[in-house]
């Protein structure tokens, strides 16, 4: 029997930072100040997700917070993207980021540039050879791979299948669910627990995320081996909401 999840280590999503800066011209919000304050309080990582159109964090960002991490040592940095967006502009795609920087952590998220964020995980069952090779360059990289899923059993057996080391929960869904106080809430968690025993039983790691908050991460810890969450947009809000060290402080407590 699973119990719930307890210290999860907290991955700061800087997209919504980014792009607040990227609506003037200048470097105001500095995303990296803002990245190093967020580890100097006790974030255990920071999370990137460059999109092709460069709406928020852009590759100089990439490489400037890769080298902000490395100032602090026991912190990961995960760089998140789909791996089949051609380069654009000066976004050279995400194998090539990640080949130039070194991540720990490459999150590989099935979004395309139309979408306002990411809302699926990937179809293994279409897309299990493409999604493999890659799985294989990030292992040769010695970069930890980690597969933004739905909570379905058959994609968490197929990402182990193809050697995944962790899987991500879109957790979405859960998140919409406990707005709305929606009937299938339990339902949709026990998916989430379901899905996280699949993959512990298969030996791959459990991280999660979308639209967490504090709010909804007390219920979302019932899901079993959480390894990571990566918080953002809630993060973001919260911190104008209570200031940034007490947002920080309080989502370090409920990953406690
Ligand atoms: C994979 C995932 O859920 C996050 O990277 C999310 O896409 C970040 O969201 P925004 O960039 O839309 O804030
Ligand atoms: N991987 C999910 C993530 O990084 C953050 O998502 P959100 O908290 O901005 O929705």
């Amino acid at each position: 029997m699973s119990t719930a999840s307890s210290s999860i280590a907290l991955s700061v999503n800087l997209n919504k930072i980014a792009l607040i800066r990227n609506s003037r011209e200048g470097n105001y919000p500095n995303v990296v100040a803002f990245g190093q304050k967020c580890l100097e309080a006790g974030a255990q990582g920071l999370t990137v997700h460059p999109r092709p159109d460069g709406r928020h964090i852009r590759p100089h960002d990439v490489y400037a917070l890769r080298k902000l991490v490395s100032d602090f040592p026991g912190t990961e940095f995960n760089i998140e993207g789909n791996p089949f967006a051609p380069p654009k502009g000066d976004y050279p795609g995400l194998m090539a980021l990640v080949k130039e920087t070194h991540p720990h952590q490459c999150t590989l998220v099935p979004d395309s540039d139309s979408q306002l964020t990411s809302d699926h995980g990937f179809d293994l069952t279409v897309n299990r050879q493409t999604v493999e090779v890659i799985v294989q360059q990030l292992r040769e990289l010695g970069v930890r791979s980690s597969l933004f899923m739905d909570p379905i059993v058959e994609q968490v057996e197929l990402s182990a299948a193809i050697g995944a080391d962790r899987i991500e929960l879109y957790t979405g869904p859960f998140a919409e669910a406990f707005q709305c106080n929606d009937n299938n809430l339990k339902v949709l968690l026990d998916d989430y627990i379901r899905a996280a025993e699949t993959a512990k039983a298969l030996n791959i790691g459990v991280n999660a995320g979308h639209d967490l908050n504090l709010d909804n991460m007390p219920l979302f810890k019932q899901v079993p081996y959480l390894a990571e969450v990566s918080i953002g947009h809630a993060f973001t809000v919260d911190s104008l909401l209570m200031g940034m060290d007490a947002a920080l402080k309080a989502y370090l407590e409920i990953c406690a």
